[in-house]
């Protein structure tokens, strides 16, 4: 990168190397980006506590720092691992950390500003940066731009143009239409990933951007790519951007301005790049010639691997002293305080919004929605290998219980195939865990860089999940059509649509108890298991296994009436069996009925009499319709709260 910021080596084809021709350094720039309000952020005292994960006793992860980075600075914060590279930039960012305090000031040009303030004017771009791997790299930037405060007053025709010129920029044009890509269905490559995750959060024209190991699992190229287009982006728009990074090659540590260096929470180094060499000389641990002086640092202070930790510990105290002591820290210092004593508020002139006119809620839910629905058609796991698996478990029961007659001898099997084609259908539900906890992380990141809430996911996750309104319509009407027949259960259209109906219900809150415990605990298998387990504990009690009459009292009350399973089951029940009569065999020229019903003198049992062994009465299909809706929505808004609770 030149004196001015220009780029030299932008743009990247396919293989990830660099083509000159695919960038031009003008999209990089533009009133969008321009930083005209925000002149530093500077640090100082920030001290981190913790509750220690095992004695409980209050644990100092980060002690004590203090640094400043100007407008159109590059900044490295560097260390070994666990040193608190992650928490400080949280701190900064004013995101949430596992601290039980957090004490110091973080500062805008040099004045103390609200968490929501610095929400709007940042972006953060996390280490798994979550991105939707069915969506293409321009959708990807697209949906960034609609959820967007700063693109909110554009057209369509310009937010479009905006999201090309970033991906001009970003050296990505031969991979716009590409899938980001999912487990099954590969995408882009990592540093191409990377770029694309840093595009999407420069369109919402952040000031700062605060980014944790962007360059993580890149080889040494892409990594350089990636930085020197930050490196740019920051000085052709005066832009902030605060970086940790893992032993940057030295063409990549170059690129940035300035580094912090921390080990054990603790400041080793703090200012440019330029005076690393002079401050380790100075404290008598000159920089060979020709040394990578980032790792030159890191092995001082890593103490991970040392045979013999005492020396070590007395070496790293000695380092951090003499950082106390050296006259870079009294710059680092006399800067922060210039900055407080010229202290002003931050006001965006920027080619934004106003103030205050955020996307109305409508706007956000519409665009996610939007989002949801290109995903769920492209996503195949969750969704095609799902509606075959539906299918199969249609022609699996309808081939098991093939055309059944109105027989006694069938009514067991009736009721078997009613309780196991809904329960299992529940229970295949879980297959909704990965997809949701996709949504989860995109969500948990939009919220932090201040996109929107709880509301707009779980509404749009509702409505496309009804389940994914037009997908799981078609599950139950593929497994309906399939199996219904097949069985030959109650024959005719409105018997036919009840039944969808309730198979749909079915659907609709199996998907919201796993939105609920997707969102409660958002790891793949405790949520797969806790799914699984509710699944079961549903099925026991819904009345088929235990006839309501026979259930104990305990499982009755704390479970049976809020198991939406048992309203399905019983509106399956009831639309099977109350206008339906069944033939009883003749053993011995006698009739003999199970069922005693008032068809007894014909040799046949009125269906209600199966009804009644289960305490089931026909005519309340609507309430109990309003009471499964009851339950789902009780899920929704559980999970809403959840959502809002843990993020
Ligand atoms: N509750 C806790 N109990 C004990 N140690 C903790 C606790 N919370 C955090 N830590 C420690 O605090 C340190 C700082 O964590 P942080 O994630 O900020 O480090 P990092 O420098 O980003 O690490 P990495 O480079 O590996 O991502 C780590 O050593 C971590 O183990």
């Amino acid at each position: 990168m030149s004196a001015n910021g220009e780029l030299q080596r932008e743009g990247t084809d396919y293989t990830g190397q660099v083509n000159d021709s695919d960038v031009e350094k003008s999209v990089l720039s533009g009133d969008h980006l321009l930083n005209t309000t925000v002149s530093s952020i500077s640090w100082r005292d920030v001290a981190v506590m913790v509750k220690h994960k095992e004695t409980g006793e209050p644990l100092r992860i980060v002690d004590n720092v203090e640094g400043i980075v100007e407008a159109g600075e590059m900044c490295a914060l560097m260390g070994p691992s666990g040193c608190g590279k992650t928490t400080l930039l949280n701190v900064l960012a004013h995101r949430p950390t596992n601290a039980r305090e957090v004490n110091g000031s973080v500062l805008i040009n040099g004045s103390p500003v609200s968490r929501a303030t610095i929400r709007e004017m940042s972006c953060f771009v996390e280490q798994e940066d979550a991105l939707i791997g069915s969506l293409t790299v321009e959708e990807t930037l697209d949906f960034a731009a609609c959820l967007s405060v700063s693109t909110r007053t554009l057209s369509a025709k310009d937010r479009i143009s905006r999201v090309r010129g970033l991906i001009k920029a970003f050296g990505l044009q031969k991979q716009a239409n590409t899938l980001i890509g999912t487990p099954i269905r590969k995408g882009v490559s990592g540093g191409q990933k990377r770029r694309v995750g840093v595009a999407s959060q420069l369109i919402a024209s952040p000031t700062i951007l605060f980014l944790d190991e962007p360059t993580s699992g890149l080889d040494s190229t892409a990594s350089w790519e990636v930085m020197s287009l930050l490196g740019a982006a920051a000085k052709q728009n005066n832009l902030i951007i605060i970086a940790s990074i893992h032993q940057p090659s030295t063409s990549t540590f170059n690129l940035f301005d300035k580094v912090m260096l921390l080990s054990g929470g603790k400041t080793h180094f703090f200012g440019p790049v330029t005076a690393v060499e002079g401050h380790y000389h100075a404290v008598g641990h000159a920089i060979p010639q020709h040394t990578n002086v980032a790792e030159f640092m890191l092995e001082l202070v890593n103490t991970d691997f040392v045979a013999y930790r005492g020396p070590a510990q007395k070496h790293i105290d000695y380092l951090q002293w003499a950082w106390g002591a050296s006259s870079h820290r009294r710059h680092v210092q006399a800067a922060i305080a210039e900055a407080e004593s010229q202290a002003h508020r931050v006001t965006d002139s920027r080619n934004r919004a106003p103030s205050g006119t955020k996307p109305s809620s409508l706007s956000t839910i519409l665009t996610l929605l939007h989002r949801s629905f290109i995903k769920s058609y492209r996503d195949v796991i969750a969704y095609t290998i799902r509606i075959a698996m539906y299918l199969g478990l249609g022609v699996m029961i309808g081939t098991v219980w093939l055309r059944l007659k109105p027989e006694q001898s069938s009514i067991q099997p009736y009721i078997n195939g009613l309780f196991f084609g809904s329960a299992f259908m529940s229970f295949m539900a879980v297959a909704y865990v990965p997809a949701f906890l996709e949504d989860r992380l995109q969500y948990v990141k939009e919220y932090h860089n201040g996109l929107y809430g709880a509301t707009a996911l779980v509404v749009s996750n509702f409505i496309i999940g009804i389940p994914y309104l037009y997908i799981p319509v078609l599950i139950a009407l593929l497994f309906s059509v399939v199996s219904y027949f097949l069985v030959n259960f109650h024959p005719g259209f409105h018997a036919f649509s009840v039944y969808l109906m309730w198979l749909f219900l079915d659907l609709l809150a199996a998907e919201s108890l796993v939105v609920f415990f997707s969102s409660l605990f958002p790891s793949f298998v405790v949520a797969l298991a806790l799914v699984a387990l509710a699944n079961g504990l549903w099925m026991s009690t819904s009345g088929f296994l235990v006839t309501p009459g026979v259930l104990n009292v305990f499982y009755k009350y704390a479970f049976h009436y809020w198991d939406y399973q048992k309203w399905v089951f019983e509106g399956m029940m009831v639309n099977e069996f109350s206008e339906r009569v069944y033939a009883c065999p003749v053993i011995a020229g006698q009739c003999a009925c199970m069922y005693r019903t008032d068809l007894m003198d014909l040799c046949m049992i009125r269906g209600q009499g199966v009804l009644d062994q289960y305490g089931f009465e026909p005519g309340n299909m609507w309430r109990n319709v309003g009471i499964v809706l009851t339950i789902v929505a009780g899920y929704r808004i559980a999970a809403w709260i959840v959502l809002s609770l843990r993020r």
